[in-house]
């Protein structure tokens, strides 16, 4: 969007850090706009927003290289305030006079630095003679500063862990401010834009709704959108919003593939229908889902045919209404981070979301994603912002291929019946428990192993099941919940019991990472 559809903004310039979405997190936690732009179209950027400050990000090239991105020129003489983080740091020196050389031996994880001097970026925060902790992730370091500069911290490997140029607004360290290993990186952060480029710190979610409707209108025009709708709280926030924007250009479509938890697609739609008057169409494509599943064992193969199904039972609920010309998703950062890189930079594919990703190379319908960037507990602030009811921004996320990933191997009805029955009572003993708004997500994973038990005097040979529960902020790391024994022997017993072709239970222990929340 232009300037004068714009708040008082910030530009990131993206030179492919894994970790750029953080600052503009951290940015719109300190109460102002940003948008990211990667090196290569920043300065079209620049002109569109006129934003107050620039941000450089930092990135896996050495600016001691011919080939390492350079900080447009235009933005470089635009005398506005700016902060390099580490490569963004280099860049800075570099272009401005100073020297970087290429390491032999970085700093990466914790590091302490030493403050010598005071800065604007410091107040109220740390003083002169005091160790703070930061993290590091370089192998290049500043080796003399660029002229009007002056070091104000140092570390072990980083001389120059944090420079200053009062006069011209510009301040750059070698240290990541946006991850929570900084322990004071976002006041940090915080003070940049309110203190060195005197932003009030305004914005709010409230802002980012005018905002994104705006861009939802111009990008939509009078054109038809239909938009996946799954219950959670990502397509309930993305469907509000888009309605918002345009109305009954707007269809809704909830998709039944036979890959959702008990109960799920009745709930569902009548908890929508019940509160919004938006047309929701639902379509029963469990046969098509689990046909196309048949034989399928590869975990990304199963989630490129979910991903590539969806998009086919769209389209063809798109002619139905006489066609639509966009497709409307709620997809959020993670799902983009973890599928593909954000900016077509160095970061590998752990897994394709089914919703980018796992989408097929062409598609007829074009996408409409209003919380591309938004991190989950954001979208939830959203939701409340929008009036969604405490149901949908409260419910664990639930991924769109579904039961399919939670069934390593073949996934066939009888197994989605069987792993349906675990997940429900789990489910259910965890909100009698109270425990469910304490965990991020909690599910059950029906194994392909088989093991021998004792019931009834009889012998058993019947499938493992796994619970997992997880406590997270973002989704993007997340540790175990930690249950009480006799919580996870009341679930066992249970399932055991009331559950045919289970009779092993097991809890799984591991975090993200190394582990994933889902199982593939
Ligand atoms: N059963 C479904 N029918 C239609 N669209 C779906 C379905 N499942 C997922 N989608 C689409 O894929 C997107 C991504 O799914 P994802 O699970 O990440 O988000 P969500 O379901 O909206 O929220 P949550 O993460 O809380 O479950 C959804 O926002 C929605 O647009
Ligand atoms: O809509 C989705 N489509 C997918 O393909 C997908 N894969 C994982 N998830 C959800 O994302 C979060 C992180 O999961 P992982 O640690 O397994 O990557 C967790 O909340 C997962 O449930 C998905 N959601
Ligand atoms: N994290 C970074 O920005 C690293 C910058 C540069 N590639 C270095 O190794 O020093
Ligand atoms: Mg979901």
């Amino acid at each position: 969007m232009d300037a004068a559809h714009l708040p008082d903004s910030i530009l990131i310039v993206d030179f492919g850090s894994q970790v750029t979405q953080l600052i503009a997190r951290r940015v719109r936690e300190a109460g102002v706009y940003s948008e990211i732009a990667p090196f290569g179209s920043a300065e079209a950027a620049f002109q569109r927003m006129q934003p107050k400050g620039i941000i450089l990000s930092g990135g896996p090239a050495s600016v001691t290289e011919e080939s390492g991105p350079r900080i447009p020129q235009a933005i470089l003489d635009s005398g506005l305030p700016m902060l390099g983080i580490c490569y963004g740091q280099q860049a800075l020196m570099q272009q401005l006079g100073g020297e970087v050389q290429a390491g032999d031996a970085g700093e990466f994880g914790r590091a302490f630095i030493a403050i010598e001097d005071t800065c604007v970026l410091f107040n109220g925060l740390w003083h002169k003679e005091e160790s703070h902790q930061v993290w590091m992730s370089h192998g290049d370091k500043v080796t003399r500063l660029a002229p009007g500069f002056r070091p104000v911290a140092s570390s072990p490997g980083a001389p120059f862990a944090v420079v200053a140029d009062d006069e011209r607004r510009i301040y750059a360290m070698q240290f990541h401010p946006e991850v929570v290993h900084t322990p004071d990186g976002s006041k940090l952060l915080k003070n940049f834009v309110r203190h060195v480029c005197g932003l009030s710190g305004d914005w709010t979610m409230a802002e980012f709704r005018k905002t994104k409707i705006e861009e939802i209108r111009a990008q939509v025009g009078d054109g038809k959108v239909i938009c996946g709708l799954s219950g959670g709280v990502d397509s309930a926030v993305a469907a509000l919003l888009i309605h918002e924007a345009i109305g009954d250009q707007l269809t809704c479509v909830f998709v039944d593939g036979g890959i959702l938890r008990m109960g799920e697609a009745e709930q569902v739609v009548s908890l929508f229908r019940g509160h919004y008057n938006i047309p929701l169409v639902h379509v029963d494509a469990a046969t098509l889902f689990l046909n196309g599943l048949a034989g399928v064992t590869d975990p990304e193969a199963k989630r490129k045919f979910i991903g590539k199904t969806f998009i086919d039972v769209f389209e063809a609920e798109a002619k139905k209404i006489g066609g639509a010309d966009f497709l409307a998703q709620g997809t959020l950062y993670p799902d983009v981070i973890e599928s593909v890189s954000f900016t077509g930079g160095p970061s590998v594919t752990i897994k394709s979301h089914h919703n980018v990703g796992g989408l097929p190379e062409r598609m007829n319908m074009k996408l409409v994603e209003p919380l591309r960037e938004l991190f989950k507990d954001e979208v939830r602030v959203l939701g409340r912002e929008l009036g969604l009811p405490e149901i949908f921004v409260g419910r664990h996320p639930f991924p769109g291929p579904g039961l399919a990933i939670r069934i390593p191997g073949e996934v066939t009805k009888e197994r989605c019946d069987i792993l349906r029955k675990a997940d429900a009572i789990y489910l259910e003993e965890i909100r009698n428990a109270g425990l469910y708004d304490a965990i991020w997500q909690a599910f059950a994973v029906l194994l392909p192993v088989k093991t021998v038990g004792v019931m009834g005097d009889h012998r058993t040979y019947d499938s493992v099941c796994a619970l997992r529960a997880v406590t997270s902020t973002d989704g993007m790391t997340a540790d175990i919940y930690p249950f009480d024994a006799a919580f996870l022997s009341r679930v066992a017993t249970r399932i055991i019991n009331e559950v045919k072709g289970i009779n092993r239970v097991v809890y799984d222990f591991t975090s993200k990472p190394p582990g994933t929340i889902e199982w593939e």
